[in-house]
């Protein structure tokens, strides 16, 4: 019997496709080596596999590919090695790199018939969906956050994209709810984490995205003490090892801190005032608390017993951080050694949890235990297998769709325990016009780089040939690189820039009327004659205009539950529950729609049955 009989039946017409595919899957973690397992089996033809990360032992429990003995090596090396051997008729390549790489450009991205992410992070997702627009090749878009999962098929033009709906930016709060008027203990968990432990281990609170420091006329004076507090502790810092540092630290931040805020009546009109901690009598309360307590992570510690963790996390943090710091002295220069918070580093996450408590105590808030504190500072949701594998196998269905050419009739899939189904699907929706990514007008721009400036670009090219006005500014992954009021970069060359072969560059239209849509340059280098233009376009770009209202189209309004949120950080508790009533919302809307039913369609030809 054939190897490929029952996929055969199963697939019917698409199978043969299926087979001369070759397709890229980047991210060879949860979804990914269920995905991989699928593609394998159902017999696409040539699979490449990206990911950046080696196996971590907390993987092993759903990533089935990989094994104890394969900690340490390469999940895209390891995960193509499982996997080949369930079918050796399907070619596997592998690459242990990261898919920003330059080597991934818009050429390779093209060579592919459909791209699967199989990612948990919102900066990789919107480079894929970049290339894969710049391409012009399918992508099909999936991620889980616990029991919540989804699957989208993108594709220039006829879908929406990745980007045609602003993503959430990561859950942050407002810096003075951390600092000065906590609620609830995920605000004293970030205080903990965020404030105290890289005050005094790490670098400023300043690079904390989950604070958000913005200033308004009514919190700047607050927002001035504050800083000054912390340049306070900061000093503090300074006498770490000493005997008296432990005293120092607790009196400033549970005592002296806290009468400062207590002493701003108007604050506590609405709201109970927080009650000041005292260190000989909490010193005295935790006398007869054993050293075992830390082990105890399921029960709520008392405030003597977090007084007494804290005291031993302090001391244990401060000497590992004086060790570093004695034996990184001869290489001078160096920026001074640091401590940063790892939920799975027991010592960060017991100061962590003592702290939190000490504070929730402070201002009357529950305290947590530290197996739940562990939880929500490491912002952990568990990684349910079952979701990914569901996922997974719903990313195959929707790539047979594209195969069969049938974009059209591909969905936007959710999963939900919430609902009375788990897997519903609502129609894909169309392309948002204004998107940045999807709408932009793209082409290749060939410069000379050694000759070719900025101001080639946005004077002899941009206005002149192809009639920008003054207001447009340009940017670069790494940021602005013009506008009007920065014309610094104009006389610098794309060498000095950085500006290398398949970069990209885009181009936004600020004018009021008539605005273009946005411009994105793939830049294409090559020595040009000497008399010719130092810069030029091999092909005339068609610019559309953008649409002065954004109509109403009929389109997934959240956008995709991903299993990470920008800067690589995991969902906290509080935005899970949050997403919870968002995919409840929407499986009530799309469950409402007429083509949500199960098809079985009986395919005469091959005797297979289709459910979709
Ligand atoms: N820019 C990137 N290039 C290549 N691979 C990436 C990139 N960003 C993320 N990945 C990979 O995507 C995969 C996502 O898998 P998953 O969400 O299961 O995360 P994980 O790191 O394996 O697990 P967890 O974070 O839950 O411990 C990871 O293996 C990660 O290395
Ligand atoms: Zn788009």
């Amino acid at each position: 019997m054939s190897r490929d009989k029952y996929a055969k039946q199963s697939l019917g017409s698409v199978h043969a496709r299926i087979k001369q595919s070759r397709v890229l899957m980047v991210g060879a973690g949860g979804i990914g080596c269920e995905l991989l397992k699928n593609l394998v089996l159902t017999g696409f033809g040539e699979i490449h596999v990206v990911d950046l990360d080696t196996i971590d032992l907390s993987n092993l429990n759903r990533q089935f590919l990989f094994r104890n003995e394969h900690i340490k090596k390469s999940k895209a090396l390891v995960a193509k090695e499982s996997a080949q051997r369930f079918n050796p008729n399907v070619k596997v390549e592998a690459y242990h790199d990261n898919i920003k790489d330059p080597r991934f450009n818009a050429a390779w991205f093209k060579s592919f018939d459909i791209v699967f992410n199989a990612l948990d992070n919102l900066e990789a997702r919107r480079h894929v969906n970049k290339m894969c627009i710049a391409a012009d090749v399918p992508l099909i878009e999936s991620g889980t956050t616990g029991f919540n999962g989804q699957v989208q098929v993108i594709r220039k033009g006829i879908t929406p994209c990745y980007d045609c709906e602003p993503k959430n930016p990561p859950k942050s709060f407002p810096v003075c709810t951390i600092r000065s008027t906590p609620s609830q203990p995920i605000h004293c968990i970030v205080w903990a984490r965020s404030y105290l432990f890289t005050e005094i281990f790490g670098t400023s609170e300043d690079d904390a995205p989950e604070m958000d420091q913005s200033e308004s006329p009514e919190n700047a004076a607050e927002i001035e003490k504050l800083r000054q507090e912390a340049k306070a502790l900061q000093r503090i810092r300074e006498s770490m090892g000493s005997a008296e540092f432990p005293r120092l630290v607790f009196n400033k931040v549970f005592k002296e801190d806290i009468e400062r805020l207590r002493s701003m009546e108007d604050m506590w009109k609405t709201r109970r005032a927080p009650v000041p901690l005292d260190f000989d009598e909490l010193s005295e309360a935790a006398l007869g608390v054993g050293d075992t307590i830390v082990h105890k992570d399921q029960v709520v510690w008392t405030l003597a017993e977090n007084f007494a963790v804290f005291l031993h996390s302090l001391k244990r943090l401060s000497d590992r951080l004086e060790e570093i710091r004695a034996n990184s002295h001869a290489e001078m220069g160096n920026a001074p050694p640091i401590l940063t918070f790892d939920k799975d580093d027991v010592d960060t996450l017991d100061f962590v949890a003592a702290s939190a408590n000490l504070r929730s105590h402070i201002f009357g808030i529950e305290s947590r235990s530290k197996f739940d504190i562990k939880q929500m500072a490491g912002n952990i949701i568990p990684a349910i297998a079952t979701t990914n594998a569901m996922t997974a196998s719903l990313c195959v269905l929707e790539a047979s769709k594209v195969l069969r050419d049938d974009i059209s009739n591909t969905k936007s899939i959710f999963l939900t325990q919430l609902a009375d189904r788990v897997i519903s699907s609502g129609p894909h929706g169309l392309p948002n016009p204004n998107c940045p990514v999807c709408s932009a007008a793209q082409t290749t721009l060939v410069v000379d780089p050694s000759r070719a400036t900025l101001n080639d670009l946005v004077e002899g090219l941009l206005r002149v040939e192809l009639g920008y006005g003054e207001e447009f500014s340009i940017q670069s992954e790494a940021g602005i690189l013009y506008d009007p009021e920065e014309d610094q970069n104009l006389p610098k060359t794309f060498g000095e820039l950085g500006l290398k072969e398949d970069t990209f560059i885009t181009v936004i239209d600020e004018a009021d009327d008539n605005t273009k849509v946005n411009l994105v340059l793939s830049i294409s280098e090559k020595p040009l004659d000497k008399d010719a233009k130092p810069i030029q376009l091999p092909e005339k770009p068609k610019i559309g205009t953008k649409a002065k209202e954004a109509p109403q189209i009929e389109r997934d309004g959240e956008p995709p539950v991903t299993n990470g949120h920008g800067h690589g950080k995991k969902r906290g508790a509080a935005e899970a529950d949050l997403l919870d009533a968002e995919v409840a919302k929407k499986r009530g809307k799309v469950a409402a729609a007429p083509d949500d039913d199960i098809v079985i369609l009986d395919d005469a030809e091959e005797g297979a049955i289709v459910l979709d």
